[in-house]
């Protein structure tokens, strides 16, 4: 039988995103039972099948917190439309594409018959499965820093007090706070955390490794933490779903929720994630004055080293922001220096043409080209090899042997732009993500994490976002924006025909 969508909230108590009881899809919604395999959120009664969740304690209509059973459904009508049902749902997809070689498409097939794939919208819930003064919260950040962190340790903090948490620790420096006992934790209240957005960084501190799941686990155990916000990118995420697995093994009723930290933008599903927007912004400023510098020279070459370890976003979108960079490099698209088609006679033809040229390079770009350091840091990822001052020296040794003069100026802003507070953009986005994490732990999720798709705040189960890091598409119309803007040409090595 298919249940439509839109039944009061007091009828029936419906948890765990898969409350559509059907045996095919609703007319209106092709896809929903695969969309309900493919992204079900695990949730606290599929190891508490008993448990009954009370009305919510949170209310955005008063200003006092409401306890106890007092929002019962006489009052459903007046909170009206506070609450998010847990079948809402969000079209991941939202192109059809007519055919396979459309710019930027993924197809099952040639036809690009559209796939609806629908995801499950966050938000405050009606009723809950935690008691507010029986939450022990902890809150941690790991992995590199990202303009935005301290923005959604405060919201967690204070949507957290809003539903009547008293208990919110920070865990210090990252998985490490849970495991070394000389790290002390951090008292996070409504006035301690008042301020921490107008500052970079993380006032939790962060760090890389350290991250067994079964020593963590016991801290947790120990502790009695029962609410665990993990903010971090596609590692932290990988810990936070070992710990949500371990908990579950271990029958504790702990929510797990993630809030997607990555500057690189690396996060699969999502629009975008929190400190992308201020890196663009930030990375403008090192990108102007090395035009400035560039500019000003007699043929002068501005090169500027952007993060993003295997993804190009940052050094893409600040490109195309720019409209001065006249060449912008990226891991994912593989360049020669040399030939007709390479990126020093691209450069010689831009100054020829302007007297000046502008070059972008994301962290990981080249990294073919370059013998790299080899090994990998505390949490398993690659070190890289200094590609932008290779860059700088080999284009210097270039230029000289052919005898066309150019004046190099080399900017590395790459840690200044991390460490800067968030744009008002990613402020609200920090805002909203911390507020919704909050409410996917209160609704009983666990194991999940919170992101935007296609303008709307979704619920994620993690293995879906960290399932490989997300790349620019070389095909896709964002790329191809770049190219318009900068002017490049395709740089790739000629391809030669193996027998
Ligand atoms: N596969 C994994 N399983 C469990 N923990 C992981 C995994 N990968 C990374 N971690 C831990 O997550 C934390 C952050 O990872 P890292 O890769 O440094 O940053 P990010 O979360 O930004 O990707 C580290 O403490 C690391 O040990
Ligand atoms: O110097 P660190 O801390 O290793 O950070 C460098 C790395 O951090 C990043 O900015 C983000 O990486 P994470 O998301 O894994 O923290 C990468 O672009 C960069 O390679
Ligand atoms: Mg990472």
């Amino acid at each position: 039988m298919a249940v439509s969508i839109g039944q009061p909230l007091e009828s029936t108590i419906e948890t765990n995103g898969t409350a559509y009881s059907f045996d095919e899809d609703p007319p209106d919604m092709p896809g929903l039972k695969k969309s309900n395999e493919r992204f079900r959120l695990p949730h606290i009664t599929d190891l508490f099948p008993d448990i009954v969740p009370k009305y919510s304690t949170f209310s955005t209509k008063s200003s006092c917190l409401i306890r106890g059973n007092v929002q019962g459904p006489l009052r459903a009508k007046e909170l009206g439309k506070m609450f998010v049902d847990d079948r809402d749902r969000v079209l991941l997809k939202v192109i059809r594409y007519a055919h396979a070689s459309s710019s930027g498409a993924e197809c099952l097939n040639d036809d690009c018959t559209f796939e609806h794939w629908w995801l499950s919208r966050a938000g405050p819930r009606s009723h809950i499965y935690f008691e507010p003064t029986e939450v022990n919260a902890a809150i941690v950040t790991c992995g590199g820093l990202c303009p935005g962190l301290n923005d959604v340790i405060r919201q967690i903090a204070l949507t957290l007090t809003t539903y009547g948490v008293t208990d919110v620790k920070g865990i210090a420096y990252g998985y490490k706070g849970f495991i070394d006992e000389k790290i002390r934790d951090i008292d996070l209240t409504p006035q301690s955390v008042a301020t921490i957005h107008l500052m970079g960084g993380s006032i939790l501190g962060s760090s890389r490794g350290n991250s067994k799941t079964s020593e963590i686990v016991d801290n947790i155990e120990k502790r009695g933490t029962n609410m665990l916000f993990v903010i971090g990118g596609n590692g932290s995420h990988a810990g936070a779903m070992a710990i949500h697995q371990e908990c579950f093994k271990r029958k504790l009723k702990v929510a797990v929720v993630g809030v997607p930290k990555t500057i690189d933008n690396d996060i699969l599903l999502m629009d975008k994630t929190f400190g992308f927007d201020t890196a663009v912004e930030e990375a403008q400023r090192a990108i102007k004055a090395a035009y400035i510098e560039a500019a000003s020279a007699y043929h002068g070459v501005g090169v500027v080293k952007l993060m993003g370890r295997q993804s190009g976003f940052i050094a893409m979108y600040a490109s195309l922001a720019s409209g001065q960079v006249d060449c912008c490099l990226i891991p994912e698209v593989h360049f020669s220096l040399d030939g007709p088609n390479g990126v020093y006679e691209h450069m010689k033809t831009v100054i020829n043409r302007k007297g000046h040229c502008l070059v972008v390079i994301a962290e990981g770009a080249g990294q073919d080209l370059v013998a790299g350091e080899g090994g990998t840091d505390a949490s398993g990822n690659p070190i890289l090899a200094d590609i932008g001052q290779w860059f700088v020296k080999q284009a210097k040794k270039h230029f000289k042997e052919v005898g066309f003069p150019a004046e190099f100026k080399y900017i590395d802003p790459t840690y200044m732009i991390r460490a800067t507070p968030a744009n008002a953009s990613d402020g609200i986005l920090c805002s909203v993500l911390g507020q919704n994490a909050v409410h996917a732990a209160f609704g009983g999720y666990t194991g999940v994490t919170v992101g935007l798709v296609n303008t709307h705040y979704c619920l994620l189960p993690i293995p879906e976002v960290i399932r490989e890091a997300r790349n620019v598409d070389p095909d896709s119309r964002m790329w191809h924006r770049c190219l318009t803007s900068t002017g490049q040409p395709d740089f790739s090595p000629p391809h030669v025909e193996s027998n």
